[in-house]
């Protein structure tokens, strides 16, 4: 049985589950997003090449990926740890960091935050989208000194060729259709938790189709479907019928772009951004049909102008003004400490 077992494992070292507290499931501290990067709006280069100001924020707001400085999270680490000290007076007590291979995961830096800032901080293991994927990592197998191995080793001795070990796989990502790299990780990352009973959390594709089938991928490849979270399901689930198939499937339903309300969501134009209040209702729909042990929510901040230095919510969102609203919305007290305490809680915690 692995140390780990029973324990939940920051970057600080492993924890008591009891330790956590108030805890966002999906959140990034560092990291750059130019795999992503729009090309801007004919016309709107300018804006696109102008530094940050206030008289450009709405611009940025609704297009926050054609600003190629905007997708540098990595540069601001200072603004990032005073919204940690604020996370902390607001209520919080941990976030889980989902930065993987291809986005530019950085352990020190998180080691030096959970120090300075007091919040207990569990980084991610494995890769993001295919596109990130480098040559090495498409020519491996999932077994043998391979994918699995690479997994297993940065949860258990650490990753990037420190000693600082991730607490769980992912955010693993998957494009739609899901590629054969991805499929890959996907096999890797179940192979990896049979071994090391840990958490897990993927990242869909952007259609209707993707969550279920990650699932799939992952439950053929032995996965612990219920100590798997899927992500981003404000952008790619809609239809509740749809929605409830899905959950009925087993995993974590994650409601994790908290903050984020735009009304051309670039990389999807089908999709109708939710805003915070339609969020709010998509949750006490699945609590009402018995979910509540399931939902897991965060902001998923991964851009400069989300954070409160650029006029943005900061990582205290939910706390101070969508916890609020919960309440006010008919679900209580005891529903909102088990989604912000007790189930990343029991998703943590190493079998
Ligand atoms: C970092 C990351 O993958 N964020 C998700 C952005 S998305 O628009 O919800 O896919």
């Amino acid at each position: 049985m692995p140390e780990q077992s029973g324990k939940v494992q920051t970057v600080l070292g492993l924890i008591e589950p009891g330790q956590l507290g108030r805890t966002m499931t999906h959140e990034h501290l560092t990291m750059t997003f130019e795999c992503s990067h729009v090309p801007p709006a004919p016309g709107d280069e300018g804006l696109a090449a102008a530094p940050i100001e206030m008289k450009h924020l709405h611009w940025l707001q609704q297009n926050p990926y054609s600003h190629s400085e905007n997708l540098l999270l990595n540069q601001e680490i200072e603004a990032v740890k005073e919204e940690l000290l604020c996370y902390r007076k607001a209520g919080g007590g941990s976030i889980v960091e989902n930065t993987t291979t291809g986005i530019t995961r950085n352990l020190p830096v998180l080691r030096k935050l959970a120090k300075e800032t007091g919040v207990h901080i569990i980084a991610g293991a494995g890769y993001y989208v295919d596109v990130t994927h480098s040559d090495e990592t498409r020519k491996m197998t999932v077994e043998k000194v391979c994918l699995t191995d690479i997994i297993v080793s940065e949860v258990l001795h650490g990753a990037d060729g420190t000693d600082i070990r991730c607490g769980v796989i992912g955010e693993i990502g998957t494009s739609w259709p899901i590629t054969e790299s991805e499929k890959k990780v996907l096999r890797a990352t179940a192979h990896a938790q049979t071994q090391l009973g840990c958490p897990v959390i993927i990242h869909p594709g952007r259609n209707k189709a993707a969550p279920g089938e990650a699932i799939r991928i992952l439950q053929e490849a032995g996965g612990n479907i219920s100590k798997t979270v899927m992500s981003h399901l404000d952008r790619t689930l809609f239809d509740q019928q749809e929605l409830l198939e899905f959950a009925k499937m087993g995993s974590y339903l994650e409601y994790d772009l908290f903050g984020t309300e735009m009304l051309n969501y670039p990389f999807n134009l089908d999709v109708d951004m939710p805003s915070d209040s339609q969020r709010v209702q998509a949750l006490a729909f699945l609590i009402r049909e018995g979910y509540e042990d399931r939902i897991l929510i965060a902001h998923d901040i991964h851009t400069k102008h989300r954070l409160t230095k650029y006029g943005g919510h900061g990582f205290s969102h939910i706390l101070k003004n969508i916890v609020p609203k919960m309440l006010s919305r008919g679900i209580t007290q005891n529903q909102v400490e088990k989604i912000l305490i007790e189930n990343p809680k029991q998703w943590l915690t190493f079998k």
